[in-house]
């Protein structure tokens, strides 16, 4: 039976060894981790990440052919591939800080699997790395030569969270790089033959190993460009009374467009776009390519650009001043269906309220950890959340949000009542004729917003 062992029980390594598990049922797959509190949610029944229809998955192979341990070092010796799905964030000291991967994890991950192995292994990588980590991560495995011979693969994961069952059941692709030895060909067809078992196999890209490596980064910077793009021109919408929603339907209409990731919103954010952005730009600095890394910048300006326009507008619309007042935050995860809160636009928005000395109640339908922060309450209901507010912002996009009663609301709330909606998910009119004044990114503006600041 073939082992797979996955190091690093994240969203990525947890939902994609437990789809790997439920469509190779022949596979012996063990996912460890060095947090000890992650395995044990793991083993319960309360999973440490929410993503729908992951619990299901889970349940039908748990304890079968999927098994999660910290015993970190035993798996890894007995298995035969191993996945690196550790965490490679920003570095926020030394070279590179701001910007270049901190590849600590990855790099203690790779020594320990040269220090317990004892027999030929493939080793991939899940995570997102700069182009040319498996360079490096070869020199690792070999450097104390015991005759073993380690096969390096990159095989970037293009889940997104909310729907990560459903994208690795049905991926766009699946990209696998390795070396153009025959060693590394033996490698790809050894991963491929897994991914087959559920996975059409034109659907799967056999490419070099920087191909595979550079193709995670340009596509996560050409998505994350494309909301950048939707978004510069949500605010020229906004100033001349274009629709942004009608621009993007407009122009997504265009075969050599397309409809998907037009959405304007109060910004991108998530524990990728702007990581793997950043990472892109150091390389490009480091080659350098300056022009490149400018441009690529820009992506991650405009963005901030657009948290801090949101917060403006809050702010100018409230009589140019929240101090004192309650603000609603309804959604604070970075995206629906997920609770996450990694980089959250949501985190901006508030800082940026309290930084004018607002109050600020926030919901989200995930549970959130407790705050610490004096200003800051976080409650279990959309209508604690806004009794007694003078504004409302909606920061993720659940479509519980577009049920609420919203008379309900107004009647509970400060007068002027304003919503300001971040993901455009309320029906701005039916919200006016109750009597809120309205902001929605990128749309016409309500009489009361005209002549108000909109710049950041
Ligand atoms: N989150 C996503 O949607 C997503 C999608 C595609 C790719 N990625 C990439 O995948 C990688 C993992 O992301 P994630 O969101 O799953 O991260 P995560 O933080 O949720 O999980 C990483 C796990 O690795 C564990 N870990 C770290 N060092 C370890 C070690 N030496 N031994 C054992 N365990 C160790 C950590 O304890 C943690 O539980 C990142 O490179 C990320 O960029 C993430
Ligand atoms: O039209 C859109 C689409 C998305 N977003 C925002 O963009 C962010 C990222 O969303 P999404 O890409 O759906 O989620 P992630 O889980 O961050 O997934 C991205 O990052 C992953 C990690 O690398 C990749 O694997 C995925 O392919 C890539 O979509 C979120 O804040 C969304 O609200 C918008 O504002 N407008």
């Amino acid at each position: 039976m073939v082992k797979i062992c996955c190091i690093g029980a994240g969203y990525v390594g947890g939902p994609t060894m437990a789809v790997i598990a439920l469509k190779c049922p022949k596979v012996q797959v063990v996912v460890v981790d060095i947090s000890t509190p992650r395995i044990t949610a793991w083993n319960s029944d309360q999973l440490p990440i929410y993503e729908p229809g992951l619990d299901d998955v889970v349940k039908q192979c748990k304890g079968k052919n999927l098994f999660f341990s910290t015993d970190v070092e035993k798996h890894v010796a007995e298995a035969d591939i191993v996945f690196v799905s550790v965490n490679t964030p920003t570095k926020t000291q030394g070279l590179g800080a701001g910007k270049a991967a901190d590849l600590t994890y990855w790099e203690s991950a790779a020594r320990m699997i040269a220090d317990v192995s004892k027999s030929d292994k493939i080793v991939v990588e899940k995570s997102t790395v700069p182009v040319k980590t498996a360079e490096a991560i070869e020199r690792i495995l070999t450097h104390n030569n015991k005759g073993i011979n380690f096969q390096i693969l990159s095989n970037p994961e293009f889940l997104a969270e909310g729907t990560a069952i459903k994208d690795l059941f049905n991926p766009d692709r699946v990209l696998i790089g390795g070396r153009e030895t025959s060693g590394g060909q033996k490698a790809i067809a050894a991963l491929r033959d897994v991914y087959a078992q559920w996975v059409p196999i034109d659907k799967i890209i056999c490419t070099n190993l920087w191909s595979a490596e550079l193709s995670k980064l340009a596509a996560n910077a050409f998505l994350a460009q494309r909301i950048s793009s939707v978004n510069a021109m949500s605010a020229l919408c906004e100033a001349t009374g274009a629709d942004v929603t009608q621009v993007s339907q407009a122009i997504g209409k265009d075969t050599r467009i397309g409809p998907k990731f037009l959405n304007a919103s109060v910004g991108f954010g998530g524990s990728c776009f702007q990581k793997d952005i950043l990472n892109l730009v150091y390389i490009c600095e480091c080659h350098g390519l300056a022009e490149v890394a400018n441009y690529w910048k820009q992506v991650i300006k405009i963005n901030d650009y657009q948290k801090t326009r949101f917060v403006n507008r809050i702010v100018s619309s409230m009589f140019n001043t929240v101090s004192g007042k309650k603000v609603a935050i309804l959604g604070f995860a970075f995206k629906k269906d997920t609770g996450d809160t990694r980089e959250t636009p949501a985190i901006d928005v508030c800082k940026g309220l309290i930084g004018d000395k607002a109050k600020i109640s926030i919901y989200d339908p995930q549970p959130m950890s407790p705050t610490s922060v004096k200003q800051v309450a976080c409650v279990w209901d959309a209508y604690e959340a806004t009794k007694g507010a003078h504004g409302i912002c909606i920061l993720t996009e659940w479509d519980e949000f577009k049920l609420l009663d919203y008379k309900r609301i107004f009647d509970g709330m400060e007068k002027p009542a304003f919503v300001f909606d971040g993901r455009n998910v309320v029906d701005a009119e039916k919200l006016r004729k109750i009597g809120f004044i309205v902001y929605a990114i990128g749309k016409p503006l309500d009489a009361w917003l005209k002549d108000m600041p909109a710049v950041a």
